[in-house]
């Protein structure tokens, strides 16, 4: 007997820097949402389509559910709020090598609370020794009513394939979606500016939190070249001050972003990239709707 073809939505959430964009990679197996090691870096909903012979898997990289202190935050809480409703399953990641906190607990008690079924991910079981795992599955277990628990690592692809399959056997029967070979629908000046906001956060460590955005002004190909493509963006910051932070002394800091930022971008688009980065100043952006709406937040 032939299995029918199954299609639909999964959405991760945990708390930031749990491991959620990088096991949305691992699922898709190619780098659709961007990754850090500093909390909140997910603002957009990147969705990443996972293609098999009987399956179609759309999945939805939520920003962190978290308790707002700013009109952004509370924006993105909305937005995973709306989002976690509307798909097939949920996936909760919790990290092996980090104790059970308030914040996982606040989730569980949100998740608890929706319909949709709700896998519990213990995240970067690579970290970790085995019993370690095995007290982190117990935790999990007693946090709440969940649809299956499933350890992982998608560092070394530990389980990801069984979570895949795992989650399509809760979609329902359904064409695809997106046509064969596409990973994503994120606008591709959206993953650049993202990809540019990564190398940014990377170079400046600690000393700029969470007080950047990115807009990539204009993106196309350089006339008669096919190899080339030029890219203009705007990293923008809240203050005065932190411009000369982002530009470095002698531009040194702007042009080592842009370096990086470049070769992922040429990765991403297979050309080659002549990349302008400028630095503006967005006074309190994070506190004002028009500015956000402009940023596409
Ligand atoms: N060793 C190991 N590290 C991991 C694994 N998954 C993620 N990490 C690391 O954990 C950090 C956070 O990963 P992200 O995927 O950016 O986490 P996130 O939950 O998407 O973070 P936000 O976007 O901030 O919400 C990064 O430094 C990753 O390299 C894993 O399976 N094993």
């Amino acid at each position: 007997m032939s299995h029918p073809f199954r299609s639909g939505f999964a959405c991760i959430v945990g708390r930031p820097n749990v491991g959620k964009s990088t096991l949305l990679n691992a699922m898709v197996k190619t780098k659709v949402a961007i990754t850090s090691d500093r909390p909140q870096t997910t603002r957009h909903v990147v969705r990443g389509v996972v293609h098999r012979p009987d399956a179609q898997l759309v999945v939805v990289d939520t920003p962190g559910l978290h308790k707002p202190r700013t009109l952004l935050g509370s924006r993105l809480n909305d937005l995973a709020r709306a989002t976690l409703a509307e798909v097939d399953v949920i996936v909760f990641c919790l990290p092996a090598d980090e104790r059970i906190g308030p914040g996982d607990r606040f989730l569980a008690d949100e998740l608890n609370r929706i319909k949709t079924p709700t896998f519990a991910v213990v995240t970067k079981t690579d970290r970790v020794r085995k019993p370690r795992v095995a007290e982190q599955l117990l935790a999990v277990a007693e946090l709440g009513d969940w649809a299956e628990i499933v350890p992982v690592s998608a560092v070394t692809d530990y389980q990801v394939e069984l979570l895949v399959d795992l989650l399509v056997a809760r979609l329902p029967e359904g064409r695809p979606y997106y046509p064969e070979g596409e990973v994503t629908d994120e606008p591709e000046q959206v993953l650049v500016a993202e990809l540019i906001r990564e190398a940014a956060l990377g170079e400046l460590r600690d000393e700029l939190p969470h007080s950047l955005a990115v807009v990539v002004e204009e993106m196309a190909p350089r006339p008669g070249r096919d190899d080339l493509v030029d890219v203009h963006a705007v990293l923008y910051v809240e203050r005065p001050s932190q411009k000369p932070i982002i530009i470095g002394a002698g531009g040194e800091r702007l042009r080592e972003v842009g370096s990086r930022a470049r070769h992922q971008i040429e990765a991403l688009l297979g050309v080659h990239v002549y990349l302008d980065l400028r630095v503006k100043v967005a006074p309190e952006w994070q506190q004002d709707p028009e500015q956000l709406r402009r940023l596409g937040f």
